[in-house]
C-alpha cells in the first residue's frame, strides 16, 4: 500500500487546464501534486521517474500548428533532456512499463495519439494507428456531452462509471483509425472506454451536435491494452463540483462533480498497486 501518491501534471507552451487537473488529483486524495513545466522536463530538474500518475492536460500547445499536439509530439519524440542521451519520450517508456498511469485529456489524448501511445497495440508504442482530426462541423465545438462508457473496458479511470455528462471545448476531436482492422480491434478488446450517445445514456449517438465531431463510431475516449493509459476529448477536471454544471441553479445535482471518479479511480488505483 503506498503511503504517498504523486502526480504531475506537465504544462507549457499553451496549455491551459493545468491547474483544474492538479486540483481534480488533490480532490481526489493525491499526496502530492506538481505542475511541472515542459522546460523543466527536459532540463533535467523534474524527473518523471519520481511520479506515479502523470496527466496531459487540455489547450492549444504550440498554437496548434502542423495539427493539435503534433510538434508536441515531435519534441518529446526527439528532444534530449539537458546533458544526457535520453529523450522525454525514453523516460516516458519507462513510466508506462513500470505500470504507472497516464491520463490524457483534450490536448493531452491528441497528445498520446499522435506520440503512438494510445491504443498501443501489443504495447507497440511509437507507432500512430489512429488520430484525432478537425471537427465535421468546420468549427470548434464548446459543449457538454453525454458518454456511455463500456463497462468490459480495462481502463482503471472509469471503474464503476455509469453514464457521465462532461464538457468538450475542441476543434481536433473527430478519432479516425487508420483502418478498418485498427477500428475492429479497439472494438474487440474493449478499448472504446467512452462513446458520445442519447441523454439517456443508452445508444452511441452519430449526429451532431451529440456527437460534437462526427468521431468514428463516436468514440470519445480510448485506453491501452492494460487499461493504465486513457485519454479523451470531454473534460472530466471540468466538473468536479456541482456549480460546474451548466443548470445547476435549476437542477438538483449530487455536490460532486461526474469527473472527479476518474481521477479517485487512478490514485486509489495506485495506492493499491504500488
Ligand atoms: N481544449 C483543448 O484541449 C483543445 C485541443 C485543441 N487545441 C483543439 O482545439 O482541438
Amino acid at each position: 500500500m503506498l503511503q504517498r501518491v504523486r502526480s504531475m501534471v506537465i504544462t507549457g507552451n499553451g496549455t491551459n487546464c493545468e491547474w483544474e487537473m492538479a486540483h481534480a488529483c488533490r480532490l481526489a486524495g493525491s499526496d502530492e501534486v506538481d505542475i511541472v513545466h515542459i522546460s523543466e522536463l527536459l532540463s533535467g530538474e523534474k524527473r518523471l521517474d519520481d511520479y506515479h500518475f502523470l496527466n496531459l492536460p487540455g489547450g492549444f500547445v504550440d498554437g496548434d500548428d502542423l495539427g493539435s499536439a503534433k510538434a508536441n509530439a515531435n519534441r518529446l519524440l526527439h528532444v534530449r533532456v539537458r546533458g544526457t542521451e535520453e529523450r522525454l519520450y525514453d523516460s516516458l517508456l519507462r513510466f508506462i512499463g513500470e505500470g504507472k498511469l497516464i491520463l490524457g485529456v483534450c490536448n493531452g489524448f491528441q497528445l498520446m495519439v499522435k506520440l503512438g501511445l494510445l491504443p498501443g497495440f501489443d504495447g507497440g508504442y511509437g507507432t500512430q494507428t489512429v488520430t484525432l482530426t478537425y471537427n465535421d462541423s468546420g468549427k470548434f465545438e464548446d459543449r457538454w456531452v453525454y458518454l456511455k462508457p463500456d463497462a468490459a473496458s480495462p481502463c482503471v479511470f472509469t471503474l464503476g462509471l455509469d453514464g457521465v455528462y462532461l464538457p468538450v471545448r475542441h476543434g481536433e476531436g473527430k478519432l479516425v483509425p487508420g483502418d478498418k482492422a485498427v477500428l475492429k480491434r479497439l472494438h474487440d478488446q474493449n478499448q472504446v472506454v467512452f462513446q458520445y450517445c442519447d441523454e439517456s445514456f443508452q445508444e452511441p449517438e452519430m449526429t451532431y451536435p451529440r456527437n460534437p465531431n462526427g468521431s468514428t463510431d463516436a468514440i470519445a475516449g480510448i485506453c491501452n491494452e492494460t487499461g493504465r493509459l486513457f485519454g479523451l476529448m470531454p473534460h472530466p477536471e471540468a466538473y468536479l463540483h456541482a456549480t460546474n454544471h451548466p443548470r445547476w441553479t435549476r437542477e438538483t445535482l449530487p455536490e460532486e462533480g461526474q469527473g472527479l471518479q476518474i481521477f479517485r479511480n487512478a490514485v486509489t488505483f495506485i495506492r493499491r498497486e504500488f
